[in-house]
């Protein structure tokens, strides 16, 4: 579902002395089954962005098109739940809104608010929780006896048993541990490549955008400032740490390693081992040809 982004202005609390514009005129577009990164230094507006595309917030001026949905100003309530269905996001700590007796209640909540009957939603909620990688047994648990890194999956089982079309990913890793957050990002990754789900990660992680990501966009005190593949925008180095952006060696290291060998693999900054490996298979494999 391509979204298309237009002369979008937002202003907090408008008219009144506290009135902060956040987003200025902003264009972008987002074709369908892309895997799009959203970086910028704090403040200079993601969160703003990304609420907008499913409905949040309304736009102060301009538009918003999720496929064939469009959204302004003044937008109707039927419209910004036909989006809400369309846009998932898993927000900042998405276990913080885990809110029912069992895993499987929670799960079945969202299709069910959108008309799934309730045989229907059990089963949605079963696939879910094993799509985010828990076994059958957390259905019946309560989502309060989880672990940390479970309650997170079980929230991201909630927003996927929408079956949105869009994944918008607000920091979805905060406060997991490397191993966590791996796995967590592998899944989205995974989810993207399958399901061709738009995927729109806001981070500032330059690994993760640069890793996962197919496309970034760096926003700069509300408004787009660069936007081009991950190889693209980490060469502008000087440009990037103009608006307090920096690339870490590892970023720069690993681009490198895909453009030297053309490979397009993903590789994660927290498989570094795993790239050694790859490097070192690969001087094997030119030293047995040799
Ligand atoms: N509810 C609000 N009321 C007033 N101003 C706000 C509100 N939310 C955000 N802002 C302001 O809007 C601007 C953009 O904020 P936003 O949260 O979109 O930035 P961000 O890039 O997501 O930041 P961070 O990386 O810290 O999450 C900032 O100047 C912020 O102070």
């Amino acid at each position: 579902m391509d979204i298309k982004i237009n002369n979008l202005t937002h202003r907090y609390k408008p008219g009144t002395p506290f009135e902060r514009l956040a987003l200025k005129d902003v264009n972008l577009s987002i074709p369908s089954g892309s895997f799009l990164a959203v970086i910028g230094h704090t403040g200079s507006g993601k969160s703003t962005l990304i609420q907008h595309l499913n409905g949040l917030l309304k736009p102060s001026e301009g538009t918003i098109q999720v496929g064939d949905l469009t959204i302004a100003a003044n937008e109707k309530k039927k419209q910004l739940k036909a989006l809400r269905k369309r846009v998932g996001i898993v927000f900042q700590y998405p276990e913080h809104q885990l809110f029912d007796e069992t895993v499987e209640k929670d799960v079945m909540f969202g299709p069910m608010n959108f008309g799934q009957s309730e045989e229907a939603a059990r089963k949605t909620a079963r696939e879910m929780v094993k799509l985010v990688g828990l076994p059958d047994e957390v259905l019946q648990k309560s989502p309060f006896d989880l672990s940390g890194g479970q309650m997170r999956r079980v929230a991201i089982a909630g927003v996927l048993a929408m079956q949105p079309e869009v994944l918008i990913l607000d920091e979805p890793t905060a406060g997991l541990d490397p191993k966590g957050r791996k796995e967590i990002m592998d899944l989205f990754r995974a989810l993207h490549d399958q399901r061709k789900t738009t995927t729109i990660l806001v981070t500032h992680s330059m690994e993760d955008a640069a890793y996962y990501a197919d496309h970034i966009v760096v926003m700069d005190k509300g408004s787009t400032y660069l936007e081009g593949t991950p190889a693209e925008i980490f060469d502008k180095r000087d440009e990037l740490q103009a608006v307090g952006l920096d690339v870490p060696e590892t970023v720069q290291f690993l681009l490198k390693w895909q453009e030297l060998t053309s490979n397009p693999m993903k590789l994660s900054s927290f498989t570094i081992e795993e790239t050694a490996k790859a490097i070192a298979a690969d001087f094997g494999k030119g030293g047995s040809t040799c």
